[in-house]
């Protein structure tokens, strides 16, 4: 278990380029199975769950090559299915949630498709019911063995389209089932699809590859079935949940910081949430410019003057993952406001190791906290921490640079696993964070 020591209540001062999108990547990698052909993809981002997808892959017998800084490519021309059943498999599958999207691609070009039960945060049931129901939906067989937490689809006859309305907008649900139905016969209709840039980014990629779909950005896809696919170039998205962490970095520490590139027209309605809590967010061009801010930021009001709320929906709401970022940058706002987790039910325990620092937070029940902002009359107090997950870990590592003394974060393993390289960048812009292996 690694960790960092930070030495907090120093402003910060530069620039800082986002890395490429975690999620996106994983299911863009996950694509590059659905055809023979060559596929290029560009700035993916250097992080533990990636990487740990690109060694499932070559496992696979996915044919890899680096040809720069986040530039690979892949060929998918020989692979080996029988690792699939192999004990290694049910090891590596298990050590990340975005393996589960290479079902869908495996299901449609093969007519089978394995998975362990897929790792990630520990933040809550993550089910997988959208996932194996739109492959039923579309003629899969599907079996679980319990004992071994081992799912699997299968189809002798291969798949065919077919009308469905998810139960939920699932992302790696809606992205594995779009995979699948790129090869089904006839015309698949999505009804309650995910539509997060993410989803946005894969389902351009699949056109470029030749696959028909329709409907992108919004709920409701149409695909029409193709036989193959060919090779194609992508370039994954700059990551919007480490820009909007970034912003929040700035603004606890007040400092001034530029984010470069940020691709403002797919960061939705992320700049808007942050200005609820009175933050400044200029557009320069492409980049963002957060400064310093001296006079603190104050929590705006609804228009009847009840108390601000800020909770995550699926997109284009205001996407979950952002939400403990945006919790601990109101410890230091002026004013109260509500934030409201729908959609995991165990993604706010963090908050006790805030409240150990200083900070004004009622945890009303696993979804809901109140924090009351402490307008920087009061700094928070360094402590010892363990990340208990990717966003968490994140947080209070915002909030051991704001405070005073120094902290310790253990399990930092949880941070990698989505932050490049993040002690060195943020010692560039005069971070005081080391790694202790
Ligand atoms: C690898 C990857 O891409 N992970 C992301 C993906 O996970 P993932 O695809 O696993 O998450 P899902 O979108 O399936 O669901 C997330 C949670 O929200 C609930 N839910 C979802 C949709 C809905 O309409 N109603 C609802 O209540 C689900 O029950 C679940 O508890 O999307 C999540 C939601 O944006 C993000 O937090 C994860 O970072
Ligand atoms: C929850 C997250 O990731 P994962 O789905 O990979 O656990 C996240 O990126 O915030």
């Amino acid at each position: 278990m690694s960790s960092f020591v930070i030495e907090g209540g120093h402003q910060l001062k530069g620039h800082i380029t986002p890395q490429g999108a975690k999620n996106e990547a994983l299911q863009i990698l996950c694509a590059v199975l659905m055809t023979p052909e060559k596929v290029e993809i560009k700035n993916i981002p250097d992080i533990r769950d990636v990487n740990k997808l690109i060694d499932i892959l070559e496992n696979l017998g996915v044919k890899i090559q680096k040809l720069g800084k986040g530039h690979f490519s892949f060929k998918s021309d020989e692979l080996n299915l029988g690792y699939l059943q192999s004990e290694q498999f049910k090891k590596e599958g298990s050590g990340l949630r975005g393996s589960i999207m290479i079902v869908g691609p495996l299901l449609g070009r093969f007519g089978k498709g394995y998975i362990p039960r897929p790792g990630g945060d520990k933040i809550g049931r993550r089910r997988l019911d959208t996932h194996f129901s739109g492959f039923i939906k579309l003629g899969a067989e599907f079996r679980y063995n319990r004992e071994e937490r081992f799912y699997g689809v299968e189809t002798e006859k291969g798949l065919t389209g077919t009308d469905m309305l998810l139960e939920e907008a699932s992302v790696t649900g809606t992205a594995n089932i779009i995979m699948a139905a790129v090869f089904a016969k006839g015309k698949t209709q999505i009804y309650n699809a995910a539509c997060e840039p993410y989803i946005q980014q894969l389902c351009k990629m699949l056109n470029k590859m030749g696959a028909k779909i329709s409907g992108i950005g919004s709920n409701l896809l149409h695909i029409t079935g193709v036989e193959n696919l060919k090779g194609c170039t992508h370039k994954v998205l700059p990551d919007m949940v480490e820009i909007g962490s970034w912003i929040g970095l700035a603004a606890m520490t007040q400092s001034e910081i530029t984010i470069k590139d940020v691709s403002w027209e797919n960061l939705g309605i992320i700049p808007a949430t942050f200005k609820k809590l009175g933050i400044d967010i200029q557009k320069k061009g492409d980049d963002i410019l957060i400064p310093k801010h001296d006079n603190g930021y104050e929590v705006a009001s609804f228009i009847d003057g009840s108390i601000m709320n800020i909770s995550d929906a699926p997109w284009p709401g205001f996407t979950p993952d952002l939400l403990s970022v945006m919790l601990v940058v109101a410890t230091q706002a002026r004013g109260s406001v509500l934030i409201h987790q729908k959609m995991f039910e165990s993604r706010l325990f963090f908050v006790d190791k805030l409240i150990d620092m200083g900070a004004k937070i009622i945890l009303c029940d696993p979804h809901r906290a109140t924090v009351i902002g402490h307008d920087f009359k009061s700094q928070l107090k360094a402590t010892t921490m363990t990340s208990p997950d990717i966003r968490a870990g994140i947080s209070l590592l915002i909030a051991a640079l704001s405070a005073k003394g120094t902290s310790t974060i253990h399990n930092i393993e949880q941070i990698d696993r989505g932050y490049e390289n993040i002690d060195e960048r943020l010692q560039a812009i005069g971070a005081k964070i080391h790694r202790y292996e």
